[in-house]
């Protein structure tokens, strides 16, 4: 009998990794380190990086809780397609609303494509003071507002699969951590 394989079915394995959390958390600074890691070992990863996203895929969507919504399950929905391909996606996106971070979840379970949830929990109070594209002192200084985090809501991941105290650790560590839990999770 012959057997068409599809890609679910050979070797490769795909992933998503939902980097989660505040401003200057360090989601981004991970996700690539993570990167650099995995491809050392031949992995076919893409980051999906959020500002880029909203340069093209997002053009023309703002902050406002609808837009940011739209934002997530865009790149929710082309991270699967990637991930089901067996590409590790790495995402670097803030997603605040609980809600929208379990539509995308949800999408990749009906699909049988992994997913993992990664909160880069690192407090406020740190963020503000890494402050790397200045978002902090603005909001501070009145020239923006609904800055997440600050003046704008970030829903907390209740069950993350793990929560990074990036404050804590060197940005090596906190990859490692994340690739440990993929090999864990038979991903690698
Ligand atoms: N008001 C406000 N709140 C939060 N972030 C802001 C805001 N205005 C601009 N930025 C910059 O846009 C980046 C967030 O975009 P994301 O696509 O990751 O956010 S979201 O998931 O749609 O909420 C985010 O990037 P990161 O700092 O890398 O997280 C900010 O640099
Ligand atoms: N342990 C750490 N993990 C991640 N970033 C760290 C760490 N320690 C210091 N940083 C610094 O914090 C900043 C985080 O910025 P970035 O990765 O752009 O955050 P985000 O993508 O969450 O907005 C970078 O300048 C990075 O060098």
């Amino acid at each position: 009998m012959t057997h068409e394989h599809t890609s679910r079915e050979n070797d490769v394995t795909g992933a998503t990794v939902w980097l989660t959390g505040l401003p200057s958390a360090g989601k981004t600074t991970i996700a690539h380190e993570l990167a650099a890691l995995l491809r050392a070992e031949g992995k076919r990863v893409e980051l999906l990086d959020g500002d880029e996203i909203r340069e093209f895929l997002s053009a023309g969507l703002g902050f406002s809780r609808e837009d940011r919504h739209v934002n997530v399950q865009r790149i929710g929905f082309v991270a699967e397609l990637l991930a089901s391909n067996g590409v590790l996606v790495l995402v670097p996106v803030i997603a605040p609303y609980a809600d929208s971070r379990d539509a995308v979840r949800k999408r990749h379970q009906q699909e049988g494509t992994a997913y993992v949830e990664v909160h880069v929990a690192t407090p406020v109070e740190v963020c503000s003071v890494r402050d790397v594209k200045g978002l902090y002192a603005k909001q501070a200084a009145g020239e923006i507002s609904g800055l997440t985090g600050v003046d704008d809501p970030y829903e907390e991941p209740a069950s993350p699969d793990l929560r990074i105290e990036s404050q804590n650790q060197t940005v090596r560590e906190s990859a490692g951590t994340v690739h440990a839990l993929l090999a864990e999770r038979g991903l690698l």
